[in-house]
């Protein structure tokens, strides 16, 4: 039966449901150019990303493929140049100075692979947590002081570097330092934590205390983690690893436990709301497949064909 009029009025008036609908983190065809001496650089080139609440992901990709670009993006840091970049509902393409300064003060936290650049030198560890919450404002007196203390070293001990407290930076092992820095990142009770290369200056060992470190504010305190790495420890310890080529997201690797307890790991292409996907490229090369493929549609599956040599006429 065809629809009324009034039927087909409410369908077009009716609130479509956007990209991502309400997830955590929303990147809808981002994109990035970065102009240097008249020359363009596209970073990201129309990235789709959708990360839940309470998600622990790894963004991994080779050196220039936009992975750095996107974290500053979705820290406040940099603006894209075009698409929709959304967090915690927050739109951080229109987003005033105020509400910038805001979001980056108490809605995300940073983690950067430069111990150095996380702490300041002079003060503790302790100190050095306290030092967001003081600048976040609010009331001043004794009793605020003390429950910043409180907190500070609450979250030092959450992060297994409770023996730090009374410590500076040079005084800790590189490890220690980066358990710290999550401290300072969470202090103001971030929702998103985002880390670039935590584990980049590690060795294995540290690293993986630094990683249990960044499950542990995940799994109790319920805040996102995106941790950008080439770290292949890290990303085999998340649920969800999404790689990113081209400034695209290309690929996802989803892991879960198996019926006997193993980890089962699955690799995915990333089909985008238009239907276009990235072929591997040792896939692509292996086939000599250049320009052009062949698709069928199978009962199944699609199959996927180098183009045929057309018949030459001589
Ligand atoms: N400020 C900038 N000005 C011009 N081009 C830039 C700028 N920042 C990044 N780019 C370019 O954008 C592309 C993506 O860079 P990005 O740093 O995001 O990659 P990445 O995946 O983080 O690399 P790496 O793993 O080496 O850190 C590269 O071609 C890079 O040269």
């Amino acid at each position: 039966m065809n629809p009324t009029l009034s039927e087909l009025e409410a369908k077009a008036t009716g609130k479509k449901v956007a990209f991502g609908g309400d997830a955590h983190i929303v990147c809808d065809n981002l994109v990035r150019i970065y102009k240097t001496e008249g020359v363009e650089v596209v970073a990201l080139q129309g990235l789709d990303l959708v990360i839940d609440e309470g998600e622990l992901v790894a963004i991994v990709g080779a050196s220039g493929s936009g992975k750095s670009t996107l974290l500053n993006v979705l820290s406040g840091l940099d603006v894209p140049t075009a698409g929709v970049a959304r967090v915690a509902g927050m739109d951080l393409l229109s987003m005033n100075a105020r509400d910038r300064l805001r979001y980056r003060r108490s809605v995300v936290g940073f983690i950067w692979q430069q111990t150095a650049r996380n702490l300041l030198p002079y003060l503790t560890a302790r100190e050095n947590v306290e030092l967001p919450m003081k600048l976040a404002g609010g009331p001043s007196g004794a009793s605020r002081a003390r429950s910043r203390r409180e907190r500070a070293d609450e979250l030092l001990e959450l992060l297994g570097v409770a023996s730090c407290a009374n410590r500076k930076a040079p005084e800790m092992s590189g490890g220690q330092q980066q358990r710290v820095s999550i401290a300072v990142a969470l202090a103001n009770s971030p929702q998103l934590i985002l880390a670039d290369e935590p584990t980049g200056e590690l060795d294995s060992e540290t690293s993986e205390q630094v990683f249990d470190a960044l499950r542990t504010a995940n799994r109790e305190l319920g805040v996102t983690v995106v941790i950008v790495t080439h770290d292949p420890l890290v990303s085999e310890q998340v649920d969800r690893t999404v790689g990113i080529r081209d400034g695209r997201t290309s690929s996802e690797t989803l892991r879960r436990e198996g019926a006997e307890g193993q980890i089962i790991a699955e690799e995915y292409a990333v089909l985008d709301r238009v239907g276009r996907l990235q072929l591997p490229r040792d896939f692509m090369n292996a086939l000599e497949m250049e320009r052009r493929v062949r698709l069928e549609l199978e009962s199944d599956h699609i199959g996927v064909w180098p183009a045929r040599e057309e018949p030459s006429n001589d």
